[in-house]
């Protein structure tokens, strides 16, 4: 499958600067894309435009050719910086990763989720805990692409290379194409199967 960015531009309002311009680039099932530029450059504005989470002011998101259905389950899937806030907290753990689909134990198993944190609120886990719920709680079936805005960036070290250990053995197994945007040059290299700096697509002035 082939996740295409057409022409998106994006600005706020008629008399704002344009934060995204004439964006086109394509991401293939089983590739893994970093997107890396400095703070403020619209890297999380177009992770969100092609999550569907925000209206491009112009331009198209089309997975083999067609635009995505917005009534039905949007098979790009958006996984957040802050866990805490992507999640209800007046939901149990076990409410929240079961949300979209059931994921089963080989897979809460092969993301360090304990059985016991199921019966938790959200307010009873740390950040990396919740973080891998949030992961789970997407990789549905009907997942094809997913967008990672700085899923680890809070993160201790171990933390990190835990959960990016075993996403990315999910992703090369269920062949979903990824954008990963992050700060970390070191983890782009590493992970990602092709890097692009925002500044080099980005025909804003
Ligand atoms: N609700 C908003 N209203 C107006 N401008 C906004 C709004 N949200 C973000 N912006 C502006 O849009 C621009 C792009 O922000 P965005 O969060 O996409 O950048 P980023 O590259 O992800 O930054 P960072 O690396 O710091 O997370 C910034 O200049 C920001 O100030």
């Amino acid at each position: 499958m082939q996740l295409k960015i057409e022409n998106i531009s994006f600005r706020y309002n008629d008399k704002s600067p344009w934060i995204l311009k004439d964006i086109n680039m394509k991401i293939e099932s089983g590739e893994r894309v970093g997107i890396i530029a400095p703070s403020g450059y619209g890297k999380s504005t177009l992770a969100k435009i092609i999550a569907g989470y925000e209206n491009p002011t112009c331009g198209k998101i089309l997975i083999d050719g067609k635009e995505i259905n917005k009534n039905g389950f949007c098979p790009v899937q958006m996984i957040h910086q802050h866990p805490e806030l992507s999640v209800n907290p007046r939901w149990k753990m076990e409410k929240v990763l079961n949300e979209c689909w059931n994921p089963d134990d080989k897979m809460l198993e092969k993301l360090g989720i304990e059985k016991e944190w199921l019966k938790r609120w959200p307010a009873e886990l740390s950040g990396g805990e919740l973080q891998r719920f949030c992961i789970a709680r997407v990789l549905s079936p009907d997942t094809k692409f997913l967008i990672c805005d700085e899923i680890t960036t809070m993160l201790d070290v171990i933390s990190q290379a835990q959960i990016w250990k075993a996403l990315i053995e999910i992703a090369d197994e269920k062949d979903y194409g990824m954008l990963i945007i992050t700060h970390n040059m070191h983890l782009a290299e590493r992970i990602c199967t092709r890097i692009i700096d925002l500044r080099d697509i980005n025909r804003r002035v």
